[in-house]
């Protein structure tokens, strides 16, 4: 059974249909890139899938369950799990107090004295697991604000790793990195590809990275779900080879509505 699905999902703001009728559905193990020009509707599915904005039609279902009326908080619950909100970030707590709030949130922190005081241990002592995993052990006692960009970055993947989500969605994971910052995100990421239980979709413009991470590339162009297969018959398929190599597609293709190489210019 699918982890993810979704079912005709739309969204229209006034008069433009910014995601038409996408149809899709993600198994557990697999990375999924979603690639398209600018103004695809890419980070609009993303918030169509974790909840943040309404869909006009459509549905949402995580492991059989229709979230499609749920907020975003429950979406996070039922186990979905966004990157890069920065809204999740408590600037002026520690990185360490950072990951074990989170470790606490998905255990359900209550409890006797007695039962808290072992959880807090427990809690920490998992906080501090992930940030070795997120190679940000040194960091710990630092207080979130002084982290650099790619250390926040590094920092929210350790945060949603605490919640254990089933569904791990990243937005551009590179953007805005430096060039010594980006294999660790790209190296993140692949090693949650690697333990096989985790569905991973992830926006990326950049074809290398793409090309390196990805079982399965969906393109959305206007909105519309235009390909979804296997990367290399995905890449040699006019539409990307148009949208991304500047290769002219055949008449009969739609012309995709941003220049070509656009991707290398972020
Ligand atoms: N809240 C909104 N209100 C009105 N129009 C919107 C809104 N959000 C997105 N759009 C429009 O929907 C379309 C899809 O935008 P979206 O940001 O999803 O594209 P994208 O594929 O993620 O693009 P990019 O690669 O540039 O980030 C665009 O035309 C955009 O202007």
């Amino acid at each position: 059974m699918p982890v993810l699905e979704t079912h005709d999902l739309t969204v229209r703001f006034g008069g433009h249909v910014a995601v038409d009728g996408v149809t899709a559905s993600f198994e557990a193990g697999t990375l999924t890139a979603i690639v398209g020009p600018n103004g695809a509707g890419k980070t609009t599915y993303f918030n169509l899938i974790s909840g943040q904005i309404r869909a006009s039609a459509g549905r949402v279902v995580l492991n059989g369950r229709d979230l499609s009326g749920a907020g975003t908080a429950a979406r996070a619950r039922a186990g979905l799990g966004r990157a890069f909100q920065l809204t999740n970030l408590f600037p002026n707590l520690s990185v360490r107090e950072n990951v074990r709030l989170a470790v606490q949130a998905h255990a359900g922190g209550g409890g006797s004295m007695l039962s808290l005081a072992s959880g807090h241990r427990d809690w920490i002592a998992k906080a501090d697991r992930i940030l070795a995993e997120v190679h940000l052990e040194a960091a710990a006692g630092q207080p979130a604000a002084a982290l650099s960009h790619g250390d926040k970055r590094k920092l929210e993947v350790a945060i949603m790793m605490a919640l254990e989500p089933m569904v791990y969605m990243f937005d551009e994971p590179t953007a805005g990195m430096s060039v010594d910052e980006v294999p660790v995100v790209l190296d993140l990421i692949r090693r949650l590809k690697e333990r096989r239980d985790k569905t991973i979709l992830l926006v990326e413009h950049k074809m290398d990275v793409v090309r390196s991470l990805a079982d399965r590339i969906v393109v959305l162009h206007q909105g519309r779900l235009v390909a979804d297969g296997e990367p290399g018959a995905v890449i040699a398929s006019p539409i990307v080879q148009e949208a991304y190599l500047g290769v002219a597609a055949p008449a009969a293709a739609a012309t995709p509505a941003a220049p070509a190489g656009r991707e290398g210019a972020r």
